[in-house]
């Protein structure tokens, strides 16, 4: 992709995970960026990887800064870049935001140049090396303008948006903040809470392990560090939400004592039908209910790319993959999501194709 003649010099601070992502993104779309890091080797290993240049910027030419640092630094890090790059629009994405706009209120600083922003999209690696230019394709980004946000301020952010091929959402930092409490921060403690109950599970259980419980145990895997500052800095809200939790888990313990017989149960269990279901698809639109397509994949050389290549050859669209290992039969199962209305004939064209679909 080029860019148009718009696109601004723009400068990273914090080459790590979601700095280095951008630069990637933003350097495939032809955007000219350079990259700093409080840690040199950090830049230099991004722009090693293709995500710009960590080579200094001329301050006066600069029109972007991205701030991409740890929360508990990105107001004193806007603050100086403010300072920096005189002409430059401030954008951070950290994932709480009143806070850091609380911080900022309090300093000598031009805020008109400033508007906050978070992509709802990461990971639970850290670091430049696991960076991915793709990585906020089609996902929701968040701008937080606040009321001296100059106007051409937000446009410029809203460029970086597209430019990253996000999907734009525009709120109030309070708004933002309690909406993430219940969508991406209590979710981490839920999955953290059910992963640390696993440091009791003996050895001999786990091996039983399946996708499910990878599934809900996933996102525990991230930076403590990083998600101790996330929700000290959004504790407010966080604890309204564990609250509510709390309460939840009690009824779930009460059904589950009353036993199957009793209507509690269902009702509990059809309550989280109900939340899936409610999770947007792609671009934000309604969810889709895919069809899965379960193929066994023997554990060989080279069985996976065959595989790929017949769904390839079938002409389907895949939405989503996932792979599970089954440890003591020495195979594989590949879960394929696809449009309901592909899931019969994808079936059959594997099974011609000597597959096992399960
Ligand atoms: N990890 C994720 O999935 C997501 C994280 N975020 C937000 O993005 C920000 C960065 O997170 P990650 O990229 O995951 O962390 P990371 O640990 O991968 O990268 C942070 C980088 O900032 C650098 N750094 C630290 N202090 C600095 C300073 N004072 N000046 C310059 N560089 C400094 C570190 O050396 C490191 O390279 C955080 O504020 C986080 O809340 C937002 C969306 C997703
Ligand atoms: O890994 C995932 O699925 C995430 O949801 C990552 C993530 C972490 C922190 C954020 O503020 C936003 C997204």
């Amino acid at each position: 992709m080029t860019a148009g003649p718009a696109a601004p010099v723009t400068v990273v601070v914090g080459a790590g995970l979601v700095g280095a992502s951008i630069g990637h993104a933003l350097t495939a779309a032809g955007w000219p960026v350079h990259l700093v890091d409080a840690v040199p080797s950090h830049a230099a290993v991004a722009a090693g990887l293709g995500a710009g240049t960590a080579e200094p910027a001329d301050p006066d030419q600069v029109g972007l800064v991205v701030v991409a640092v740890p929360p508990r630094v990105i107001a004193d890090v806007v603050g100086e870049s403010l300072d920096t790059y005189p002409h430059a629009t401030v954008t951070d994405v950290g994932s709480v935001k009143a806070g850091v706009l609380d911080a900022l209120w309090e300093r000598p600083v031009d805020l008109t140049r400033y508007v906050g922003s978070h992509p709802m999209a990461g990971s639970h690696h850290s670091g430049p090396v696991t960076a991915d230019g793709e990585l906020f394709v089609d996902r929701t980004w968040v701008v937080t303008p606040h009321r001296k946000s100059a106007e051409s301020s937000v446009e410029r952010v809203v460029e970086l948006v597209r430019a990253c091929r996000a999907r734009l959402v525009t709120l109030d930092v309070d708004d933002h903040d309690a909406a993430v409490a219940r969508v991406s921060h209590l979710p981490h403690l839920v999955s953290v809470l059910m992963a640390g109950h696993l440091t009791n599970v003996p050895e001999e259980d786990l091996v039983l392990a399946g996708q499910g419980l990878r599934d809900v145990t996933r996102i525990a895997g991230s930076d403590p560090g990083l998600w101790q500052q996330i929700v000290g800095a959004n504790s407010t809200a966080v604890l309204r939400e564990l609250r509510q939790v709390a309460v939840s888990l009690d009824r779930l313990i009460s059904a589950v004592e009353t036993g199957p017989a009793d209507p509690a149960l269902v009702r509990e269990l059809e309550r989280g039908v109900d939340g899936t279901r409610r999770i947007p698809g792609k671009h934000g639109a309604a969810p889709v209910p895919y069809e899965q397509v379960v193929v066994a994949i023997p554990d060989e050389p080279g069985a996976l790319a065959r595989l790929f290549g017949d769904v390839e050859a079938a002409g389907v669209n895949v939405e989503d993959i996932a792979i599970e290992h089954d440890a003591s039969r020495q195979v594989g199962y590949l879960t394929l999501s696809v449009q309901p209305e592909r899931a019969e004939g994808l079936a059959l064209v594997m099974r011609d194709g000597g597959w096992t679909v399960v």
